[in-house]
């Protein structure tokens, strides 16, 4: 099944709009993991494990695997999802963005050696950087557009005819590169005005939207300026808040409880 499918599916049958992020952390996990040569693996998967049953979605941060040299880690992660918990989409979040002749590469590299259901991607270099990830019609191609970082603004607010940068990229994303209907765009949580700009150029483009929990933007407003009609289009996205809520032996009970938390705020306001 596709990845547009698989998410529209799980947003009803999870009734949530959670997507949980993976960004291991070996100095933050419990004490129990210590000395343990696949810790990584093992905190990844017993989050996985507590928090699906509230994940419309799950978003592997690769630097967070490959900075430690975990890439065999991030792969059998996604394995353990699609194994454990079929249905429940993966975006791998690479943000990769390069000539098209390499961008094909990572494009393997995302769906082919990970087997993942999406992708994050820089727009920055244009259409041909894209056109690889688009191409894969099945999968999922989530466009940076207006990220949550304080920044952001640097460059995608500057005015390109009269408008910001960020709503070219939405414009363009939503009329020309979504031929096959797989486009998705980041859009920060800590951006509640942006957020409402761009659902009104976009229409239902589905949304990926960190920038809750540690980054401290409000569910409530993102839900109320970007959900689509059906009260649907978002993937609200939470990594350190879920995954270190805490650091004693309750730590799986603790990162359900958290994505739980998130999950009946974010349906309040739906
Ligand atoms: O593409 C992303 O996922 C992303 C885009 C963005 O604008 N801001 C952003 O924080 N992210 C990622 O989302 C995650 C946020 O983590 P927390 O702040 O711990 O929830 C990190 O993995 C970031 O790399």
């Amino acid at each position: 099944m596709d990845f547009m499918q698989q998410l529209r599916n799980r947003w009803q049958q999870a009734d949530s709009l959670v997507c949980v992020g993976l960004d291991p952390e070996p100095a933050k996990f419990p004490a129990k993991f210590a000395g343990d040569p696949d810790a990584v693996l093992h905190f990844c998967t017993d989050i996985v494990d507590a928090t699906a049953e509230f994940a419309c979605a799950f978003k592997p941060q690769i630097a967070h695997f490959a900075a430690l040299g975990e890439e065999g880690a991030l792969q059998r992660v996604i394995a353990h999802i699609h194994a454990r918990h079929p249905g429940i989409p993966v975006i791998l979040d690479s943000k990769r963005g390069d000539i098209g002749s390499t961008a094909q590469h990572y494009a393997t590299e995302a769906f082919d050696r990970y087997a993942a259901d999406a992708v994050t991607a820089n727009p920055y270099l244009g259409r041909d950087s894209m056109q690889p990830f688009l191409d894969r019609a099945d999968r999922g191609v989530v466009v940076l557009c207006r990220t949550s970082n304080p920044g952001a603004g640097d460059l995608q607010d500057l005015l390109v005819d009269g408008r910001p940068l960020y709503q070219h990229v939405a414009g363009k994303v939503a009329r020309e590169w979504n031929g096959n209907g797989n486009c998705a765009l980041v859009v920060g949580a800590t951006w509640p005005e942006q957020l409402r700009e761009v659902r009104a150029i976009v229409g239902d483009v589905p949304f990926l939207v960190p920038g809750v929990g540690a980054q401290g933007g409000d569910a409530g407003a993102v839900v109320r300026n970007a959900r689509t009609a059906d009260g649907t289009g978002l993937m609200i996205s939470s990594s350190r808040a879920v995954l270190y809520a805490s650091r004693g032996e309750d730590y799986a009970e603790a990162a359900a409880a958290a994505a739980k938390a998130l999950r009946d705020e974010i349906n309040q306001h739906r």
